[in-house]
């Protein structure tokens, strides 16, 4: 077997390579430093890639990349990827949310002592052959109040150093409860700008969205607490860096320290020698300790990932562990194929999809099973791939609309999945059901019952419910040297007389003559074959 093919695109610690190492089933190359054109054929000769925020995954760079499926962050933030183009191709993007969360509130915590203090610039003034005392009167963090913008892992492990540290804590995020906060010891405020003029120190552990963007601007500066120090360790561009300027000259903000910028690496920036600053250069996760930890946890996700399949920490698609891949396969691969079925069944352009889970199915992560379901319905349309990862997205895209509904109530059958696609003027329906562990069916076509084989050639006959059909058909088909391996037959509302709907599934494709034969039987309306995957053959997404 081909081994898979890891690349190392940011520098990792050791033990990431000692755990790469450690297993047959992969090779790696080491390339730092990819820009432009290097980075787009780069990327495309291998199968999963590790990255930290030195390396910018554009869409330009995935752009016609068919061999890349997993993209693993070895850190928290994944703005330097782009998720919608990876995405849309189907690769799957994962972080290391936990790694480095104590380094960085640590440097977080750092960065606010080192400018109470004036840890620079007095160490500063020491080489520069001076003892100024005077000039470097601190401030005490205890009895201070903190600010923290942003309640994650990392804001939560700030504020657990500022109460260490006897300060006042207040917090904000939009998840944040009050039942949570006092259990914290914290306060929660309503806004940002409810809290800007009670904190003495403003730190923001948020990612960097259009709500985060300029958090603290010029129009804010009025309404700073007189003296504040402000901290960003967590994306540049949160705080606007010219207001920063702006506060500091004024005498409004007493200090700024950053380790992140709107641009980086930053080595020019008004900031920098301005008196009541401090900047390292995204330093936050820098420890061995974290390094060793999102570097080994990010090469275990790639191999889980290409070993088992499973999905862990992703953040473009569902989670998946290989618990519940075993469970849900089966089911996953009844719906991919119902999305085959009813692409074929409906044949037209379809502008709406709604799938009813019913049963024990509805408990499940119906999500991927409507995944696989678009990945089988838009199949045979695309020249792109098409799996669980970018179907829904590329569905979406198409303007198809798409309903889940789930219902604990079982009906016929402990579990099944039903699919009604409309469009064009033509409602089609189909819905499928799994047999023992491992044998999917169709036990519903349009609103007929019956219980068929999903896979192989399918040839679907409507006709009117009169005696003789059956045997007709049977007669057709040997007359044409096609073997029908099975029959299914169902009739609107049950009752006999009416209307009805047979399944074959034959051993070959057949003619086009057996087809017209097929249809010249007196009371055989409509005629259609319908192509599946043969039975336990799946898409490599779901293998
Ligand atoms: N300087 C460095 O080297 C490092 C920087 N980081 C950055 O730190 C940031 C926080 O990381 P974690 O705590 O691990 O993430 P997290 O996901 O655990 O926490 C982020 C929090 O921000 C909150 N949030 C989102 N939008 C908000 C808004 N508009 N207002 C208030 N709160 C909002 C979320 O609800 C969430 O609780 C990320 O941007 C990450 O990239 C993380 C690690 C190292
Ligand atoms: O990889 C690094 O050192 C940066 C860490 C970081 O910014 C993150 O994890 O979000």
């Amino acid at each position: 077997m081909a081994k898979f093919r890891i690349g190392v695109l940011d520098p990792i610690a050791t033990e990431g390579f000692d755990l790469l190492k450690s297993d047959s089933n992969f090779e790696y190359e080491e390339r730092i430093g990819l820009k432009g054109d290097e980075l787009r054929k780069g990327l495309a000769e291998f199968d999963g890639v590790i990255i930290r925020s030195g390396v910018k995954i554009t869409a330009e760079s995935l752009e016609g990349n068919k061999r890349l499926k997993a993209i693993v962050r070895a850190g928290v933030g994944t703005d330097n990827i782009d998720k919608e183009a990876a995405t849309r191709l189907g690769i799957v993007v994962m972080n290391t949310p936990a790694g480095n969360t104590l380094s960085t509130a640590e440097h977080a915590f750092a960065l606010m002592m080192a400018l109470s203090r004036s840890i620079a610039p007095a160490y500063q003034s020491l080489c520069n052959g001076k003892w100024d005392r005077k000039l470097y009167m601190g401030s005490q963090l205890a009895d201070k109040t903190l600010g923290i913008v942003g309640f994650g892992r990392i804001g939560r492990e700030v504020a657990l150093r500022g109460l260490a540290f006897r300060m006042r804590v207040i917090a904000f995020d939009p998840f944040l409860t009050d039942e949570q906060a006092t259990k914290l010891g914290v306060e929660r405020a309503e806004t940002v700008a409810e809290m800007l003029p009670k904190v003495d120190y403003l730190t923001v552990h948020t990612p960097l969205t259009n709500e985060t963007k300029h958090l603290v601007s010029q129009k804010d500066l009025a309404n700073l607490k007189p003296g504040i120090r402000l901290i960003n360790c967590a994306r540049g561009g949160i705080y606007d860096e010219a207001a920063l300027v702006e506060g500091l000259n004024s005498g409004q903000i007493a200090g700024v320290a950053l380790d992140v910028f709107e641009e980086e690496p930053c080595t020019d920036s008004p900031l920098f020698g301005m008196p009541g600053v401090v900047c390292t250069p995204h330093l936050g996760a820098s420890t061995e300790e974290a390094q060793t930890q999102v570097a080994v946890e990010g090469i275990q996700l790639l191999l889980n990932f290409f070993n088992t399949g499973e999905i862990r920490h992703a953040v473009n698609v569902a989670a998946l562990d290989p618990k519940t891949l075993e469970a849900i396969r089966s089911y996953l691969d009844v719906a991919y194929r119902l999305g085959l079925f009813l692409s074929q069944w409906h044949g037209g352009s379809v502008s709406q999809c709604t799938l009813t889970y019913r049963g024990e199915v509805a408990d499940r992560d119906t999500k991927l099973l409507t995944n696989a379901f678009c990945a089988g319905l838009l199949e045979r349309a695309l020249e792109e791939d098409v799996n669980i990862i970018n179907a829904e997205l590329l569905l979406r895209e198409r303007g198809i609309e798409l309903n889940e509904i789930r219902s604990q109530e079982m009906g016929a059958f402990a579990s099944s999945i039903t699919v009604e696609v409309s469009g064009g003027g033509r409602t089609a329906k189909a819905a499928g059901t799994v047999f023992g562990h491992n044998m999917p069916r169709l036990v519903m076509v349009d609103d007929h019952r019956l219980e068929a084989y999903i896979d192989g050639n399918l040839l679907i006959f409507t006709h009117q419910d009169v005696p003789g059909i059956i045997g007709k058909v049977g007669t057709t088909f040997g007359k044409h040297e096609v073997n029908i391996a099975q029959m299914a037959v169902g009739r609107s509302g049950n009752q006999p007389g009416g209307h009805a709907i047979g399944v074959l599934n034959l051993d070959s494709q057949p003619s086009a003559a057996a087809l017209a034969d097929m249809q010249a039987i007196p009371a055989v309306e409509t005629v259609q074959t319908i192509e599946l995957p043969a039975a336990g053959q799946m898409p490599s997404w779901l293998q």
